[in-house]
C-alpha cells in the first residue's frame, strides 16, 4: 500500500527565503507523528503542500498515493489549520451540514457536534462564537468527511482545558481506528500523548526523526531520584558526586546530571544508604533543547 506521505527532496521558497529545504519523508498509513520546531521552522508550509494549498518549488510529494490536490485524494483528508474563518450567517449546524454535503459518506452531524463539543451551541450563529468555539467548529468540518489522513496544525490553540481533553480523547479514538495523524504543536505534553513517532525540523530543515522514545533519548541529561538515609548530608553527597545539580525535598534527592549512570556507581561503591531510585530520561522538552544546543554549537542531531 502506498505511504500516507511520501516527500521526496521537497524545497519551498517565498522569495529568497527557504521555507522548507529538500525534506524527505516517508509516513506509513496510521502512524500518528508529531512535526515539531521552533516558530518559523516550516511547519506550516509542509503541511500546507501536503493539503494541496501550495506546491513545493522543487521536490515531489504524494498523499495516499496520489497528488493532494486530486479530487479523490482530497475527499480522504481533513485539515484543521491555524487560521479559522466561518461563514457568517449561518448557524454552526448548517455550516457542518453545508460541508457534510461535499462528501460522499459523511459522519453523522450528531457525532460531529458531540466530538467538537459544539451539541450545545448547534444553533448558535457562527459569527458569534469565541476563538475556543471556532477551532471546535474548524474540528468539526475537518472530521465532516471522515478523512483517512487528518493534518491538525497547533489544533488546541484557544481551548480551554475541558475542550482540550474532549479534543485528544477523540483524536485518540480515531487513532485507535486507524487514522493517520500529522500533527504541529508547541505543547509537548499533546505530542507525548498522541505521537508515535517524532520529526523535528529546523529552518526548514529535518534534524531528527524518529520513535517517541528515540527522540527523548536524544535528551543527554538524565533526572534520579532517591532517598537518602540519615547519614546521606548534602556535604556528603557534593564530596561524592562532584558537580551534579541537587535539589532537597525532606530526605527525597532529585539530581540531574548527563551521566546518572556513573554517579550511582559511585554512590554505591560509597556504601551511601541510598533508596527508592529512579533515573528518567526526561520528556521530549528536554529532547529537544539538547537538539537546539547541538545546533548552536554546529554539532549534527
Ligand atoms: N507566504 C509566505 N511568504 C513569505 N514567507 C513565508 C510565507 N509563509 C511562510 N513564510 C516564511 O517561511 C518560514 C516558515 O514558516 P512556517 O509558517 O511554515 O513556520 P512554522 O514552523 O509553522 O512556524 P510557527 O510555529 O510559528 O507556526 C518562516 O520564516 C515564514 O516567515
Amino acid at each position: 500500500m502506498s505511504p500516507a506521505i511520501d516527500l521526496n527532496k521537497v524545497t519551498k521558497r517565498f522569495g529568497k527565503k527557504v521555507a522548507v529545504q529538500e525534506l524527505s519523508l516517508r509516513v506509513e498509513r496510521g502512524t500518528s507523528m508529531a512535526l515539531l520546531g521552533r516558530n518559523g521552522a516550516g511547519k506550516t508550509t509542509t503541511l500546507s503542500m501536503l493539503l494541496g494549498v501550495s506546491s513545493p518549488t522543487e521536490g515531489r510529494l504524494s498523499v495516499l498515493g496520489g497528488k493532494p490536490t486530486d479530487a479523490k485524494v482530497r475527499d480522504r483528508l481533513g485539515a484543521m489549520m491555524q487560521e479559522v474563518s466561518v461563514i457568517e450567517r449561518l448557524r454552526v449546524e448548517e455550516t457542518i451540514e453545508l460541508v457534510r454535503k461535499y462528501y460522499d459518506k459523511p459522519l453523522p452531524l450528531r457525532t460531529l457536534l458531540d466530538w467538537s463539543g459544539l451539541t450545545p451551541h448547534a444553533k448558535l450563529m457562527t459569527q458569534g462564537l469565541s476563538g475556543g468555539q471556532k477551532r471546535r467548529l474548524s474540528f468539526a468540518l475537518a472530521l465532516a468527511g471522515d478523512p483517512e489522513l487528518l493534518f491538525l496544525d497547533e489544533p488546541t490553540v484557544g481551548m480551554d482545558i475541558e475542550s482540550r481533553q474532549r479534543f485528544w480523547e477523540t483524536i485518540e479514538q480515531l487513532k485507535a481506528r486507524g487514522k493517520t495523524l500529522i500533527l504541529t504543536t508547541h505543547h509537548m505534553d499533546e505530542a507525548e500523548r498522541i505521537a508515535d513517532r517524532v520529526v523535528v525540523i529546523d529552518e526548514g530543515i529535518l534534524k531528527a526523526d524518529g520513535t517517541l522514545d528515540e527522540i527523548r533519548r536524544l535528551n543527554r541529561v538524565r533526572t534520579m531520584t532517591f532517598t537518602a538515609g540519615p547519614d546521606v548530608t548534602p556535604e556528603r553527597l557534593r564530596a561524592l558526586i562532584g558537580g551534579a545539580e541537587t535539589a532537597w525535598d525532606g530526605r527525597r534527592v532529585r539530581l540531574t546530571a548527563a551521566d546518572t549512570d556513573r554517579l550511582l556507581r559511585t554512590l554505591i561503591r560509597d556504601g551511601a544508604d541510598i533508596s527508592d531510585i529512579e533515573i528518567s530520561a526526561g520528556g521530549l522538552e528536554q529532547a529537544l533543547q539538547t537538539i537546539w544546543s547541538r545546533e548552536r554549537k554546529g554539532e549534527t542531531a
